[in-house]
C-alpha cells in the first residue's frame, strides 16, 4: 500500500484543515493510506515572543519553514498550510498545488459589532494590516496586542475584558466557531490578507506521483484568485508583517478583480485600488495593482511600517 505521509502544525485549526482536505482523497484514493505527521514551527515553540521578532528570526518564515524542511527531508510528502502565512517567494525545490476551493476569505469581529463598540472599546489583534484598518475605520478604537491559537484568543479577549477581536472567518468555521462571530467585516475597507481562507497545498517539485496524482483537483477560480493576491505582495516585497490588504474575486464573465490597500499603521493615511483583469494571468493583474497603489503613494506608508515592524 503506498503511503503518504501529510504534514502540518500542531493546532486544532491545522489538523482541521487536514481533515478537510484529506476527506475527498481518501474517498478518492481508498488505495492510498494517508497517514498525518505534526511539524512543530518556530512559532509554536516560543508564545511569548512578539511574533514579528519570531517572524524575523525564522526570515518571515515562521508558520512554515519547518514543516518546508521536512518535506525537502522527505520526512513529509506533502504539507496544508494556511496558504496566507506562506511567504510569497517560493521555496526552491517545493511547489504550491492549486488550493481545493477556499473559506470565507473575510476577517469577522468576535465579541460585537463595529458600530455597538463603545468609543475607546478594547479590540485584540497583533496583525498589523488589521490594527490599520481598525484605527482607520475607528481612530477611537484602542488596539491591544493578542497571540495564540484561535481558540485561546477567543478565551482571552474574554478573560482580558476585551470589548471585541478579530480573527478569519475561515479558521473560525472550520473549527467549528462560526457562533462567535458577532460581524463578518466587509471586505471594503477590511480587505484581508492576501490567499487568507486558502489552504496551500506543498509538494515536492520532483514527487512525479503525487503530481499525478492530485492534478486537476484544486480549484483553478481559487487558484487565479491566490495567485493574484500574492503576486501583489511579491511586488510590494511585501509580507503578513506589513499592512497590506488584497483580495480578488472571480466575476460572472469569469474576469478577475482584485483589489487591495495600503494602510498607515495608526490608520491616518490609505491607498486603495481596484483593477480587472484575465484570470488567465493573475500574475500581471497582481503586479498592475502593486504598481497603481506605488503611484498613488503605497512606498511610504510601507516603507514607515517597515521600519516599526522590521
Ligand atoms: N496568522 C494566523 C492564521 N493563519 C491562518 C489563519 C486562519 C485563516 C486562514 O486560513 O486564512 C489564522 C488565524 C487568523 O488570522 O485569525
Amino acid at each position: 500500500m503506498t503511503v503518504v505521509t501529510v504534514g502540518s502544525r500542531a493546532s486544532h485549526l491545522a489538523r482541521a484543515q487536514v481533515a478537510e482536505y484529506l476527506a475527498p482523497l481518501r474517498r478518492r484514493f481508498p488505495h492510498i493510506d494517508f497517514r498525518h505527521r505534526v511539524v512543530t514551527e518556530s512559532a509554536d515553540k516560543d508564545r511569548r515572543t512578539a511574533l514579528v521578532e519570531v517572524s524575523r528570526a525564522a526570515n518571515g518564515a515562521a508558520f512554515a519553514g519547518a514543516q518546508e524542511a521536512a518535506l525537502l527531508a522527505k520526512e513529509v510528502d506533502l504539507v496544508v498550510h494556511s496558504f496566507k502565512d506562506l511567504p510569497a517567494a517560493p521555496t526552491p525545490g517545493l511547489v504550491l498545488l492549486p488550493p481545493p476551493g477556499r473559506e470565507d476569505a473575510r476577517d469577522a469581529l468576535c465579541g460585537n459589532t463595529l458600530d455597538s463598540l463603545p468609543k475607546g472599546a478594547r479590540v485584540g489583534t497583533s496583525a498589523p494590516r488589521r490594527t490599520a484598518q481598525l484605527l482607520a475605520a475607528r481612530p477611537d478604537l484602542r488596539i491591544v496586542p493578542i497571540r495564540g491559537n484561535v481558540p485561546p484568543r477567543l478565551a482571552k479577549a474574554k478573560a482580558g475584558g476585551l470589548d471585541a477581536v478579530v480573527l478569519a472567518a475561515a479558521g473560525l468555521r472550520r473549527l467549528g466557531r462560526a457562533g462567535d462571530i458577532s460581524e463578518l467585516l466587509p471586505v471594503d475597507p477590511f480587505t484581508p490578507s492576501p490567499a487568507q481562507g486558502a489552504l496551500g497545498i506543498q509538494i515536492r517539485e520532483d514527487d512525479a506521483m503525487l503530481r499525478d496524482l492530485l492534478a486537476g483537483l484544486g480549484d483553478p477560480e481559487a487558484d487565479a484568485q491566490v495567485r493574484a493576491e500574492r503576486a501583489l505582495l511579491t511586488a510590494l516585497r511585501s509580507g503578513c508583517d506589513l499592512p497590506v490588504g488584497a483580495y480578488a474575486r472571480t466575476r460572472s464573465d469569469g474576469s478577475l478583480s482584485l483589489t487591495a490597500r495600503v494602510t498607515a499603521l495608526d490608520g491616518t493615511r490609505e491607498v486603495a485600488v481596484t483593477a480587472t483583469g484575465p484570470a488567465a494571468d493573475p500574475e500581471t493583474l497582481g503586479r498592475n495593482v502593486a504598481e497603481d497603489l506605488l503611484c498613488h503613494g503605497a512606498g511610504p506608508l510601507l516603507e514607515a511600517a517597515r521600519a516599526v515592524t522590521g
